[in-house]
């Protein structure tokens, strides 16, 4: 039986071998992609009496040409069409540029139907479309809502309606229902045709709703689906390393650590733990509050892979914490006699050699890197365990890599900024995740203050405070997003007023990302050993550096900066017993920026931080777009929807392991339906 939605787009009138290469290019090619071609926004195109207009609003209107057209030319082809209408005994101004030739047909008399921008002051419409009602030729937006989809240069959104409305005409009736009955009842969603069907030109509002709530469900469950089907597949395939770890051996390691694991740091570690041990690689993310601990975890694990037989590799994203990880890790470890070793850009070619040369014969259990550690040459024995620092830079392409090289290690992402769950299900649903979500005893919280620029003094005299009883402070320097050149005058600026300020007294450190690695290290060093009192930064002290006397931390033009941002740098300090200050200097103009300002001062809890983050901007701001790693979606919307997100991740899970789901007649529709994915292409059979 052949579906008569996957004709190409030609079948429909209007279509002919050009326009389907302009739809194309929108990436609809059968008639099914067009029908799936959902629009992005509406244009209310329903008449409404002046009255109800607001200021500035779009609004449509229909009313009678009253007296004379005038036109007024300026430039060479620019003119600006006045002509008065009556509207509900009002008369109102349109107005039409560069349409001169419009002036001919606006005869008194006429009855016309007037969409655009209306100013309630001066009582006037800027018209952006127009059609005179006394033609009989009747247009097929007056008075309805119409939708207006994404298009390319070629191609109208009035084309693209049309054909879709020929579509739904021709082919409406060949829109399968794809999701399973009971799923359809629990959630009582419309079935699939009337869902599209209202999604492109709803019959009223609330069909328009119920419409785009079933397209969004299903959106969110298919992705789910194959999420969870690439998960499930994973796990089965057992091509990853079943380490013996010897567990006792384990315990003892952590009985001699310097300090008790918080209650949270025992759960992720058995969670860990156990997928290493497991036939399956591990594909789990570890996500854990700024200062919670996560570290001390990685060190664990990797103690554990060593203690199994296999080696180990840490990858973060800056040689800086490259060094602070090495050395925390050698003060663990080597006490066990395990070999560690840091492979550093600042290497000489020599020490690279032998680093290199000992992970190949395994004399190096541990190694501590940035990236390029597993995408050079670099060969080892048996690589056991991989951990990332901050996830989002390792993916999909350095797994190829490993499993290029015959490797099937565990993997482990590790990641400072926390990810509200729904988010992190949606963003890393193929990936298992733990949470430290408690801090080590004894924390107090970061006591933050939102000041303006103008009490610089008064936070100096601060400074000096917390210095004078022996604390070490952070400065971020005030940030120019466009000048990376600018932003180290004003690191420089600030430092040499610092300097001077605390002359004879303290001293001022500077950092930034054009220092060379060996001066970097050197500031931090020496800042680490509180040599350095005061350290004023670029943002480049941002991620997981570890210095745990140090107690106030102020940052220049914090409405700069993103929220998560922020915490990340408040989370500098606060990370030992005393009483630590975050000082924001800001004047946000905006609300949203205040608004930013005052969850900073209100909350120290980073999971808050992003939940309410996500709440005031949305996903794709909070993680950044590129990085974000977050999948579009057409129809839902992962902060709107994130409840319909986790019902749509259950019920996916619960499909997906059952076997009937891959051969039931049941599900045949939904199969049909997925196999149009690569993925699943293989996978379906029938
Ligand atoms: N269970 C614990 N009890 C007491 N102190 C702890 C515990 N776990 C970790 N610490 C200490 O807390 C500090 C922060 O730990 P760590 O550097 O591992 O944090 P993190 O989770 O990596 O945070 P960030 O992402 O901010 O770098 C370190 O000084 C560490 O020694």
């Amino acid at each position: 039986m052949s579906d008569p939605l996957q004709q190409p787009v030609t079948a429909i009138k209007g279509i002919g071998a050009e326009r389907a290469l302009d739809l194309a290019s929108l990436d609809i090619h059968t008639i099914q992609d067009l029908l799936e071609h959902f629009p992005y926004r509406y244009e209310d195109y329903r008449v409404r009496s002046l009255s109800e207009a607001e200021d500035g609003e779009k609004i449509t209107i229909v009313g009678t040409v009253y007296g004379e057209p005038v036109v007024r030319f300026y430039g060479k082809s620019k003119s600006r069409l006045t002509v008065k209408v009556v509207v509900d005994r009002v008369v109102v101004t349109a107005i039409w540029f560069n349409r001169h030739f419009l002036k001919q047909q606006l005869r008194a008399g006429r009855e016309i139907m007037l969409s655009g921008k209306f100013e309630q002051a001066r009582l006037q419409i800027t018209v952006s479309e127009h059609h005179f009602l006394d033609t009989n030729k009747k247009t097929p937006q007056q008075g309805s809502i119409q939708p207006v989809y994404s298009t390319t240069a070629n191609l109208q959104v009035k084309q693209i309606r049309r054909w879709i409305e020929e579509a739904l005409k021709e082919y409406g009736g060949a829109i399968e229902e794809i999701l399973p009955e009971n799923l359809m009842r629990k959630y009582k969603l419309v079935p699939r045709a009337d869902a599209i069907r209202n999604i492109h030109f709803p019959e009223s509002v609330a069909a328009g709703k119920q419409g785009r709530r079933r397209l969004a469900f299903e959106e969110l469950f298919l992705f789910q689906l194959k999420l969870q089907a690439y998960h499930a597949m994973n796990r089965r395939a057992s091509d990853g390393v079943a380490q013996q770890i010897p567990i006792e051996q384990v315990r003892e390691f952590i009985r001699g650590l310097p300090f008790p694991l918080t209650g949270a740091q025992k759960r992720v570690v058995k969670e860990i733990l156990e997928d290493m041990q497991a036939e399956y690689s591990m594909n789990r993310l570890l996500q854990g509050d700024v200062g919670s601990g996560k570290t001390i975890v990685a060190a664990i694990a990797l103690y554990a892979t060593v203690a199994a037989g296999f080696q180990g590799a840490l990858m973060v994203p800056t040689e800086i914490l490259a060094e602070q990880h090495y050395a925390t890790l050698k003060e663990l470890l080597v006490p066990h006699r395990i070999e560690i070793a840091l492979l550093s850009g600042s290497a000489t070619v020599r020490q690279r050699r032998d680093i290199l040369a000992g992970l190949q014969s395994g004399l190096i259990h541990i190694v501590i890197g940035t990236h390029a550690l597993i995408q050079e040459d670099v060969y080892f024995r048996n690589l056991g365990l991989v951990i990332t620092d901050e996830q989002h830079r390792f993916g999909v392409e350095q797994r190829r890599v490993l499993r290029e090289k015959g490797l099937h290690p565990d993997v482990l992402f590790m990641t400072a900024t926390p990810i509200p769950r729904t988010l992190a299900i949606t963003a890393f649903g193929d990936m298992d995740v733990s949470t430290i979500d408690e801090l080590p005893a004894g924390r107090k919280p970061v006591e933050t203050y939102w000041v303006k620029h103008d009490m610089l003094d008064r936070i100096l005299a601060f400074m000096q405070k917390e210095l004078d009883t022996g604390r070490q402070a952070y400065v971020i320097s005030p940030l120019i997003e466009e000048s990376e050149k600018l932003d180290l005058q004003n690191a420089m600026d600030v430092h040499a007023q610092l300097s001077h300020y605390f002359a004879g007294k303290y001293n001022v450190g500077l950092m930034h990302g054009r220092l060379p690695a060996k001066e970097k290290d050197d500031v931090m060093q020496r800042f680490s050993r509180g040599e350095v009192h005061v350290l004023v930064s670029t943002t480049v002290v941002e991620v997981g550096v570890n210095v745990p006397n140090a107690s106030l931390m102020v940052i220049y033009d914090a409405e700069r900066f993103g929220l998560a941002q922020l915490h990340q740098l408040r989370g500098r300090v606060g990370r030992g017993a005393e009483q630590s200050y975050c000082i924001l200097i800001a004047d946000p103009k905006s609300e949203v920026g205040k608004e930013r300002m005052r969850i900073m001062t209100e909350t120290n809890d980073g999971f808050e931080v992003a939940r309410r983050d996500l709440e005031l901007r949305g996903p794709g701001d909070f993680f950044g777009t590129k990085q974000s790693g977050l999948p579009e979606f057409k129809v839902a919307d992962v902060v709107q929807d994130y409840r319909m997100l986790e019902v749509a991740r259950q019920e996916a899970a619960e499909i997906v392991g059952l076997p009937v789901f891959w051969v039931g007649p049941e599900y045949a529709p939904l199969r049909r339906y997925l196999k149009r994915d690569d993925y699943f292409l293989e996978k379906i059979k029938d």
